[in-house]
């Protein structure tokens, strides 16, 4: 159980604006040690702007902040200290190779020689980088770039990690390797503060995600929470003929038309039973349809549900990508 643990990470009424713009419209974090905290929301939600300010890389307008035991306002160095970040922008040089990047690390952490050599070694070998090691991380895919900066903020040993989108524009492979590395982490003790716009990564990876729309945190809770706060599923049927779809539609009271795709969608917990009795009104009704879905609630429906829109704003390349590349879909079987 999580509740037991001391808090690693706890903010109240964190705000911040740009001009005009409200940011942070008062949030509130709290992290317990060795979970996963995720803050998912669509580009521009404020989530850069909530890791640069809990990792002291910005001042927020309002609010207090305290990070493993460090309070910001009276030990900021402390909590400098104590934590890792690796962001959008990420901190490697492309004048040095990866090896002599992890080895400036190692001393800017005043690690002695041996020790900062056996520790670039190990990460090296951890992050599947040896033999790219001699090389300008110039010439490194976004992934190994990835890699070699979570392993660069490895080095300092710190105790709480923020995650600015570490998988984004990631392959399905590179992104697998970082969540066994995120995991890895937390298996050890230490803190992940995430932030993602990919709702199956906050799925996969988060202890609690939190969902950031217009500066505000408009719910919190473990996946399973929030995929209860919506109704269930529902069964998807797809017509040819707008005369079907009506048919359908008075046939199935509670459904939902749309015209425009010639869909109607049938509120469903997607058991068999609802399936098969929706198949059978079909039958006695000699309704043809082209394609039948049972979709399952997922966080998307949460967040549209929540929102008003959806929360993935990614490419339709990576979309594909990850839904070749995913063992569960929401989207299930079509029965025909
Ligand atoms: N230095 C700045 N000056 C002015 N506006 C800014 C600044 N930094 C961020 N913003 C604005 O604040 C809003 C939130 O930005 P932020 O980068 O925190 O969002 P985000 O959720 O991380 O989005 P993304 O997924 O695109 O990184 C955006 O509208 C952005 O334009």
């Amino acid at each position: 159980m999580t509740l037991d643990r001391p808090t690693a990470i706890a903010a109240t009424g964190l705000r911040k604006s740009y001009g005009e713009q409200t940011v942070l419209d008062g949030i509130d974090i709290t992290v317990p040690e060795g979970t996963i905290f995720s803050l998912l929301g669509p580009n521009g939600a404020g989530k850069t702007t909530a890791v640069q300010i809990l990792s002291t890389l910005i001042e927020a307008d309002g609010g207090s902040i305290s990070v493993a035991g460090h309070d910001l306002a009276t030990d900021a160095d402390g909590l400098r200290g104590a934590i890792g970040v690796t962001g959008q922008f990420s901190a490697v040089d492309n004048l040095l190779t990866g090896e002599e990047n992890l080895l400036l690390m190692a001393d800017l952490h005043h690690l002695d020689r041996d020790e900062g050599r056996r520790r670039t070694a190990e990460l090296l070998e951890r992050f599947d980088l040896v033999e790219a090691s001699k090389k300008n991380p110039m010439t490194y895919s976004g992934g190994m770039r990835r890699k070699l900066d979570l392993a660069m903020t490895l080095m300092g040993d710190p105790r709480v990690i923020f995650l600015d989108e570490p998988t984004t524009g990631l392959d399905p492979r590179t992104r697998r390797i970082m969540w066994d590395a995120i995991r890895n982490l937390v298996a050890g003790g230490v803190t992940i503060f995430l932030t993602t716009q990919y709702l199956e990564e906050a799925d996969e990876l988060a202890d609690r995600i939190a969902l950031l729309d217009h500066g505000k945190i408009v719910a919190e809770g473990t996946a399973e929470e929030l995929k209860r706060l919506i109704p269930g599923g529902h069964i998807r049927l797809q017509f040819t003929e707008p005369e079907e779809l009506d048919q359908a539609a008075r046939t199935f009271a509670g459904s939902t038309r749309d015209d425009a795709a010639l869909s109607l969608q049938i509120p469903s917990d997607g058991d068999v039973r609802s399936l098969r009795a929706v198949l059978d009104h079909l039958d006695v009704a000699s309704i043809e349809v082209a394609s039948l879905t049972v979709h399952t609630p997922d966080l998307d429906d949460v967040f549209l549900a929540l929102t008003g829109h959806p929360a993935e704003t990614r490419s339709s390349v990576e979309a594909g990508n990850e839904a070749a590349d995913s063992s569960e879909s929401s989207e299930k079987e079509t029965v025909r």
